[in-house]
């Protein structure tokens, strides 16, 4: 009975070692599409977003529009279509709350407002993950910012002056933030130690589609001239998922036999590329915008050190840290993003991984196989990960509490992985709260 004291929620179950064939659409970008829906707050008219799966966080960001007074509709085929301009600059705690993109909101709105008001984000509970160098950023142009209740609150009546800010770490949120803020701002501004991630360049596209000019997009440093006026923008597509990508590509290195991933950006992905290769996988090839690929029959133990792009990317350490579980010999990996990222280690361990942390290194003994049990998602990626090796593990493994996080960034990801061969389901259930 769902009463007062109980909690609806959903899990995966999963009956491993069965192989993945078939063909696979990958979708678009959420790390891309989140900035963007952000960045429709200065669009006027009437845009359609396509590539835009209607995974929960971005559905987030359509309900936080909403609030802020436009309207916004996700049609078929991953689309959402966006009309009408913000009413309000302050964002509610309830929908902010629940990810790390929503505060992306803060510098469009200071641009097209001269004020904005938004709570501290949520999102995944890697890190402490502060806002620090966004309030930087926005103070160096000129805004005066306090925290008010909980609310980071910028403002700049007289509006923003163009300035050089060079960032102490090249936080991919703090870029984009800094770049929304600063199209409209008086004069020029350099961004230096800026981001290069592709979810960058992809903003900053749709950004110069509305007349913003930038140049350096994909370097580390973005220089801005401010304009006073845009351009209305009545489409754009958004790039395809990388890290969705990746994690199909790792599965079917472990388990895949004529499986097809269609829609992919090769170029975004050369890292996770390299990593197979040195580890001796062979068995993918890559054309145009596809990768075909068939299970490795065994591979060995590497060295892998997360990074900003082109780096390796943070976001598949998890997935990657599964693959190399079952890798011959040893492995390392080190992740220099997030000072938090090995939550999903523990529950490695109840499959039979043999993965010991130290610090910010976990060194990982590749074992012969893993073996089902019930384990719990921690985050988005930790969640994608614990799927795969349940995916590849022998006997049944259960996926606790999935709805809070692997839907956040894969829209029905059971559906795509029994399209592909695999068994498995999702299970409602109860938890005491
Ligand atoms: C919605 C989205 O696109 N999320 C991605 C984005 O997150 P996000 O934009 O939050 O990641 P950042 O690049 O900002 O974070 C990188 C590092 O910088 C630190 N930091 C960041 C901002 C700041 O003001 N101060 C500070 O110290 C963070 O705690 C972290 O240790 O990039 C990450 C790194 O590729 C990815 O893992 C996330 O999936
Ligand atoms: C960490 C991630 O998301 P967020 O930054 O929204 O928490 C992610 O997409 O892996």
């Amino acid at each position: 009975m769902v009463g007062d004291l109980h909690v609806r929620k959903d899990k995966f179950v999963i009956e491993g070692g069965h192989k993945l064939r078939g063909e696979l659409e990958i979708w678009g970008s959420k790390n891309a599409s989140l900035p963007i829906m952000a960045a429709s707050v200065l669009n006027s008219g009437d845009l359609i977003l396509d590539n835009v799966p209607p995974v929960k966080d971005n559905i987030t960001m359509a309900e936080i529009l909403k609030v802020l007074g436009m309207e916004v509709e996700f049609l078929e085929g991953d689309k959402v279509h966006i009309k009408g301009e913000p009413k309000g600059y302050r964002a509610p705690y309830e929908l902010v709350s629940k990810m790390r993109a929503s505060f992306e909101l803060m510098g469009p709105l200071l641009a097209r407002f001269g004020e904005a008001e938004i709570p501290y984000p949520g999102g995944c509970r890697i890190g402490l993950r502060p806002v620090d160098l966004h309030i930087k950023g926005f103070e160096s142009l000129g805004a005066e910012v306090t925290v008010e209740k909980g609310y980071v609150c910028a403002r700049a009546k007289k509006g923003l002056k163009g300035t050089k800010i060079h960032l102490d770490k090249p936080s991919v949120g703090a870029t984009r933030n800094i770049m929304m803020a600063a199209i409209m701002a008086e004069g020029e501004t350099v961004i230096e130690n800026a981001a290069c991630e592709p979810e960058v360049v992809d903003l900053g596209n749709f950004l110069k589609m509305m007349g913003a000019e930038i140049e350096g997009l994909g370097t580390s440093t973005i220089y801005i001239k401010g304009k006073k006026d845009l351009k209305p923008v009545d489409y754009y597509k958004v790039i395809p998922d990388r890290i969705a990508a990746g994690t199909f590509i790792i599965a079917g290195v472990m388990l895949g036999k004529d499986l097809i991933i269609k829609n992919v950006e090769p170029e975004h992905l050369q890292s996770l590329f390299i990593k197979l290769k040195e580890a001796g996988v062979e068995s993918f090839q890559i054309k145009d915008k596809e990768v075909r690929i068939k299970a490795a029959k065994n591979w060995k133990g590497i060295e892998v050190t997360t990074m900003p792009y082109p780096g390796f990317p943070t976001d598949l350490q998890p997935q990657m840290m599964v693959f190399l579980s079952l890798a011959q010999g040893s492995s390392l990996i080190v992740e220099t993003v997030f000072e938090n990222r090995f939550l999903h280690v523990g529950e490695l361990l109840r499959l039979g991984a043999k993965i010991s942390i130290d610090g910010r290194t976990a060194l990982i003994q590749g074992v012969e196989k893993l073996k089902g049990a019930p384990v719990e998602v921690t985050d988005l990626r930790a969640g994608a990960a614990l799927v795969l090796a349940g995916l590849v593990a022998e006997g049944t493994t259960e996926v606790l509490d999935v709805g809070e996080h692997i839907d956040r960034g894969y829209v029905a990801l059971e559906d795509k992985l029994s399209n592909l061969g695999a068994k498995i389901k999702r299970v409602y259930y109860e938890e005491a709260n």
